[in-house]
């Protein structure tokens, strides 16, 4: 519990905005990382040695283009028990919602667009770091959300998160179904596929048999040859398909982790919507794709891995320092290649990092000083990855990469084929001038055609029925709110948090308790937030806890054996009661008959 940590607890929260830096939140305002030992504030540092602007609130704006820069963000895990017991300090801390700050070297400091706790909440990480992407992506602005970190900071807990706290990705498709809902003037179709990245390979995690893809280039971008893709009709079924994609993850034990991801996964909602209604025939349907991207961690040479682990190892730290790479050619104007081809991970995230749709970066990082450079490291990427410009717009698509547009077409044309086989058969051409013969001749030719088209028209009757019956299963696959129709196109919608709650269903397809570290010691308390999204306290949620655990059956059979242990250590005495009972029972009537 938080208590049991003593004097450090007070660094677990975000820091009062107290401190020289915290009060400097203007958007003029520069920070500055100087390593002079023994300086108190920026400002003083900067008086005595020539400053290393790091990151500047206010990054000049191409004002003419509507150029948006990524979204980076900072989440700071509690301290775990390993490193409660460990002993270990709190190296960085969040001051402020926006700065991180060196507790050893207070002029260390870095701004983001905001930095989370340790006791913030994934829900309050999504609705400040995701829920705009996820808003664009239904409104046809390609979205790209990435949890960044070194091995076990909690990116899989961010992302993928489990039935107590539900990460950005169940919150994400939860989220996109209730905008479906709260949008009755447009229809949806909604499809997800799910990859992996391990060792440089490219695999479907909904299709075991998709191995070692191929990336392949076209106009719109790059994209993964033969990917299994699923229309998805409710949140459940999108979370079951995950469920079922994370069994054939590559996760394996290590040093720092006992569930570690050893690939970079991606899971893509792509999202189709055209207007509803009866004036929409020709009117351009919106395709966009959501990408949400656990990264593996990259691990430091603390790791002592061995074998697979460590080759695994390297290949992760090569794809996320190509990505590095990347992200810093993308911010140095001077650069005039991008190396995107270097390593999968940046082929495949190129479009989104080359400008086109929002991108939002969550650096995940430990607060305890052993991993004090790591994560030194991570906000100095996070800090760089703050300067790459991107440029949102709505995607208008494109008709044969559009579902459906595909299935409007096809009715349109199946119903236009029919019209001209009807008219064929009934018009009869009007003959002038023509001979007896010539008439017997044409009418025979008539009615040789006529007897063919309506055999034709048999087949076509026969192949639009086929048709029809899959394009009536087709339209069940798209969605459409059962609300009246709004006025407004995107309407504002209230109620942001109504959209976070699962049910019992959706939430069967999450992780009970996802993972823990290695080496965690029951005996020891992590700091665990309350239940997100209840009023309880954690106190309560670790009663709560406790009560559960004590239905199941190896508490029940303790307790049998506690009770019997007990009855044992006491039976003496019972066997003494049971005399002196005896005796005073003797002695009454034996005063009974004395006085009788
Ligand atoms: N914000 C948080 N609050 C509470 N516990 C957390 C938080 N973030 C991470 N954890 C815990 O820390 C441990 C490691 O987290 P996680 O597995 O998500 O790390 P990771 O970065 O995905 O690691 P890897 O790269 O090795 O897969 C888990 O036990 C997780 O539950």
């Amino acid at each position: 519990m938080a208590s049991k940590h003593g004097p450090r607890s007070k660094k677990f929260g975000s820091r009062a905005a107290n401190s020289p830096a915290s009060s400097t939140t203007s958007s003029s305002k520069q920070y500055l990382e100087t390593s002079i030992e023994g300086q108190s504030s920026p400002a003083s540092s900067s008086a005595r040695s020539k400053p290393q602007y790091l990151y500047s609130e206010s990054v000049p704006q191409d004002v003419g283009r509507s150029k948006e820069n990524v979204t980076v963000t900072v989440r700071f895990r509690p301290l775990s028990p390993r490193e409660i017991r460990q002993g270990e300090e709190i190296a960085w801390y969040a001051d402020g919602d926006t700065i991180v700050r060196n507790e050893h070297n207070p002029s260390i400091a870095y701004a983001y667009d905001r930095v989370f706790g340790p006791t913030t909440t994934t829900r309050h990480v999504y609705d400040v770091a995701a829920q705009h992407v996820i808003s664009g992506a239904m409104e046809g602005v390609n979205g790209t959300i990435f949890a960044y970190g070194v091995t076990s900071s909690g990116k899989t807990h961010t992302m993928h998160g489990d039935q107590r706290s539900p990460g950005i990705i169940p919150l994400a498709v939860k989220d996109a179904f209730s905008i479906i809902q709260e949008t009755p003037n447009r229809e949806f179709l909604l499809r997800v596929s799910y990859l992996e990245i391990y060792n440089e390979v490219v695999n479907d995690l909904l299709n075991p048999a998709g191995q070692n893809l191929r990336i392949r280039e076209d106009a719109q971008g790059t994209f993964v040859e033969g990917t299994k893709e699923e229309v998805v009709l409710s949140p459940a079924h999108a979370l079951s398909l995950i469920a079922a994609g994370e069994e054939h993850r590559h996760v394996g034990s290590t040093n720092f982790n006992l569930l570690s991801s050893r690939s970079h996964t991606i899971f893509t909602l792509t999202i189709e919507s055209s207007p509803c209604g009866e004036n929409s025939e020709g009117e351009a349907v919106s395709l966009s794709q959501l990408n949400l991207i656990d990264l593996a961690g990259s691990e430091s040479s603390k790791a002592e891995t061995t074998g697979v682990r460590r080759k695994e190892g390297s290949y992760i730290n090569k794809s996320l320092l190509t990505l590095g790479t990347v992200i810093s050619k993308l911010t140095d104007a001077r650069a005039t290649h991008i190396p995107y081809r270097d390593s999968k991970l940046t082929r495949l995230l190129q479009s989104s990092l080359s400008g086109h749709g929002r991108v939002s970066l969550i650096c995940n990082v430990t607060p305890s000083s052993s991993s004090s450079e790591e994560t030194h490291n991570t906000l100095k990427f996070a800090h760089r990855a703050k300067h790459i410009e991107i440029q949102a717009a709505q995607n208008k698509i494109i008709d044969e990469k559009s579902l459906i547009k595909k299935y409007q077409n096809e009715i349109r044309s199946l119903k236009e084929e029919l019209e001209q086989l009807k008219r064929g058969i009934v018009t009869i051409p009007q003959l002038k001038d023509a001979g007896e013969d010539d008439i017997l001749l044409l009418k025979q030719k008539l009615e040789d055609g006529k007897f063919k088209l309506q055999s034709r028209l048999e087949q076509e009757e026969e192949a639009k029925a086929a048709l029809l019956g899959r394009i009536q299963r087709l339209t069940k696959l798209i969605l459409v709110s059962t609300k009246a129709t709004q006025s407004s196109r995107f309407p504002h919608r209230p109620g942001l948090r109504r959209r976070h709650s699962f049910g019992e269903e959706e939430l069967a397809y999450l992780p009970y308790k996802r993972r823990d570290l290695i080496l965690d010691d029951e005996s020891i308390d992590l700091f665990v937030p309350p239940l997100e999204g209840s009023t309880e306290t954690t106190e309560d949620t670790l009663k709560g806890e406790k009560k559960t655990r004590k239905h199941g059956l190896l508490n029940w059979l303790k307790l049998r054996v506690c009770a019997i242990w007990l009855v044992e250590i006491f039976r003496p005495f019972l066997r003494c009661l049971d005399f002196g009972v005896m005796v005073l029972y003797e002695l009454r009537c034996l005063l009974q008959w004395l006085s009788l």
